[in-house]
Formats: C-alpha cells, structure tokens, sequence
C-alpha cells in the first residue's frame, strides 16, 4: 500500500543527507570567523567543540546580545546561530542545503498525485521546521528530516479526524449513515464491509438501497445482504431514494437496529439532480452521516470528486477504496485537507474484513518506516 510515495519521501531523506554532507565534513570556520570579525576564535572551530562550547559560546552570545541584528533573520541562520551551532557540535540546515530536496520533494509529491495545495502546505511546513534547524550531533539529519516530514504529513492528513465508533456509540440509535460516491468505486462492497466491522462491535445493521436510478442494483447489493445475514430494504426501480432509506430508518425503530446503512446513486442525468437526491434524502431524513465512498487509486480525480460531492451534500468523511492496489497514496493524503473532512475508512481488499479503521499516525509511520 502507497509503496511509491513511500519510495519517494525516503528519496527526499536520502537528498538533504547529501546536500548537507559536505557540512558535516567541513565546518564552517573560515566564513564564520570573516563575517563574525574574529568572534568566534579559532579554537571555536577545532575538534575540541566541548571545550570550545563554554568560553566561547558565552562570548558570542554576549556580543549577541549587544547586536541584535547578530541574531539572524527568521529565515536565514546569522552567523552567530551558525558559529555557536558548530562550537556546541550542532549543524544548521541551511535554505541552500534544503532548494534542490524541497523541489525534488514537490515533484515527487505530485507525481504521487498529492494535490497542489497539500503538496504546497507540505512543503511549508517541512521548510519551516527545518531551516535554522540545529542538528545535534546525535540525532542525524536523517531523524531531522523525518521528525519534519512526520509533523508536515500528519498536519493535513489528520484535519477533521474525529473518534468515529466513539460517535455511533453515543448517538440515539437507530444511527443513518448514508454513503455517497460515484458507481464502481466499492460503495455497495463498502457497506456490506461496514455492516460487517459493525457487527464485529457489538451493532447490528440493516440495509437500505436508496440506488433506485440504476438497473442491477438491488440484485448487486442483495448479494452481500444474504450472504451476511442482514435484512435489506428496497423499493422497485425509479422509486424515491429518500421513500427507501425512511423505510430502512422504520425498520430499524421497530426491530431494535442499532445502524442503518443507506447506498445511493452515484451518478444521475446531471449533478443538480444528484444535489436534489441527497437534498431530499437530508430533509427526508435527516442522516446522522452522510459518508463519500471513492477508490484510492483515482488519485486526483477521487479529490476533485470528494470536493464536488462535499460541496454538493456537506458529507462528514470519506471511505477510500482499493487502498491495498494503489501504490501513489495521493489521495489519501490530499482528500481531508481539499474537503476539511476526515477520511474514516481504507478499503484494503475485496473480502468483508478487508476494511481499516483510517489512522493519521499509523498511516505517517509507516510511509517513513525504512524497513
Ligand atoms: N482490491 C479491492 N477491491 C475492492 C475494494 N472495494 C471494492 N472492491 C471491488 O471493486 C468492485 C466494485 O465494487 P462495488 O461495491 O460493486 O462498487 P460500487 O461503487 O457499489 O458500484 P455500484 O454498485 O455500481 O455503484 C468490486 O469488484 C469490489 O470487489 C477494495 O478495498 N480493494
């Protein structure tokens, strides 16, 4: 799973190692000393940096403080953050050692289908945290790079998260969920898939087929209801969506159904129609959830979809799909910061268990595990 973005950030590791290599080697004695007039004395700039740290540290920083400019600006290390960097063994990550990794790392992320805007926010955040940086010298810039990466990527991965069984479990029952998307992405597996982790929680469910629009569905979405035992309410071909799930919601009232899962059509002669659908299903209604089903290796189009659909029904999150077939990882990182709705679900195969509760931090580790 986003094997390839996974490759690529562990690439931008691999650039700022090297660019800022030849530091590591080479202290920045001589343009310390010239800039900093004599400052920082020669001994500052030997191998005896412990020694160096106490005497002449106390001396920059009181000549610091007399100089305020000698502080820097907020972008670039001054000489004096620079020369009591070196004396206290640390290395600064400079705007220079970061141009060539920072736009290496840009591509990589549009490439990987990473949105415009999130590849930007990313970038900002990774710069911000990095430059003036001082590098202990035991932490290697790797770890630097991969604290930075960690912070930006969580960031816009994790916007809007919110504790979604907490949720179910505290709403007055029967709990609405209505799932939106467009066909063929997974969406009716996808119900059938969460009516399984529901039950796997203690909550029963039934089914509601508000897919009225297209032929085949009843029959497709019947499938997964008899092969898990769930009961599931439809109406004839070209009924009214918003009829079938009230009738799902009625169902659930009188037979103590903790949850009802409503699908609906994905697609309709033009998208006012498809507002007007889900319009009517709100008002109808009234979902507790209204979840965006779309398929991970859409890349970019599942972001423009997820916006569009956002814009159009006010959704709360988004089930991504064949999580386990894409490689890019685009969307899954792009669609809660575009939508400011979290992604709750990753679809990882076809089988009913093959759905994941969405976590921010385990999905960041494991695109920079090196393993
Ligand atoms: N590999 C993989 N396949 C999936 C996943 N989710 C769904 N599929 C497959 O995707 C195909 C389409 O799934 P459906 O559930 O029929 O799609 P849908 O969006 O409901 O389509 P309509 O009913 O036409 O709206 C099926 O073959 C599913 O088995 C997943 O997470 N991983």
């Amino acid at each position: 799973m986003f094997d390839g973005l996974k490759d690529k950030l562990s690439g931008f590791r691999e650039d700022v190692e090297e660019s800022t290599e030849v530091e590591e080697e080479a202290p920045p004695e001589a343009e310390a000393n010239a800039e900093s007039g004599a400052v920082v004395e020669d001994d500052a700039a030997t191998a005896d940096a412990a020694a160096a740290e106490t005497a002449e540290t106390a001396e920059v920083e009181e000549t610091a403080a007399a100089d305020p400019d000698e502080t820097g600006s907020d972008d670039e290390p001054s000489t004096f953050q620079r020369a009591k960097a070196f004396a206290t063994g640390r290395i600064i990550i400079e705007e220079e050692d970061l141009e060539e990794p920072l736009w290496n790392l840009e591509m990589a992320l549009l490439e990987s289908d990473v949105e415009m805007s999130v590849a930007e926010q990313i970038l900002d955040s990774v710069r911000e945290s990095m430059l003036g940086e001082s590098r202990k010298q035991v932490e290697t810039t790797g770890e630097l790079v991969e604290s930075a990466l960690h912070d930006a990527l969580v960031d816009v991965i994790a916007v809007g998260q919110f504790d979604f069984e907490g949720r179910i479990a505290e709403a007055e029952k029967p709990v609405t969920i209505v799932f939106t998307g467009v066909n063929g992405v997974g969406k009716t597996t996808s119900i059938a898939k969460l009516s399984e982790w529901l039950a796997d929680r203690g909550y029963s469910s039934v089914l509601a087929n508000g897919d009225t629009y297209r032929a085949g569905a009843n029959e497709q979405i019947r499938e997964h209801a008899d092969r898990l035992g769930r009961d599931l309410i439809s109406h004839d071909q070209g009924g009214d969506p918003a009829a079938v799930i009230y009738d799902g919601v009625e169902y659930a009232e009188a037979n103590d159904v903790d949850v009802v899962l409503g699908d609906t059509a994905g697609r309709l002669h033009t998208s006012d129609d498809l507002m007007a659908q889900l319009e009517k299903i709100d008002r109808v209604v009234d979902p507790d959830m209204t979840l965006f089903v779309d398929e991970a290796v859409a890349g970019q189009d599942a972001v423009n979809r997820a916006k569009e659909f956002d814009d159009a029904a006010a959704i709360d999150g988004a089930i991504l799909t064949k999580a386990d077939a894409d490689s890019s990882g685009g969307a899954a990182i792009s669609v809660a910061y575009v939508t400011g709705k979290p992604i709750l679900f990753l679809g990882t195969g076809q089988g009913y268990d093959d759905i994941t509760l969405f976590d921010p931090e385990e999905l960041v580790e494991s695109l920079l595990d090196e393993e």
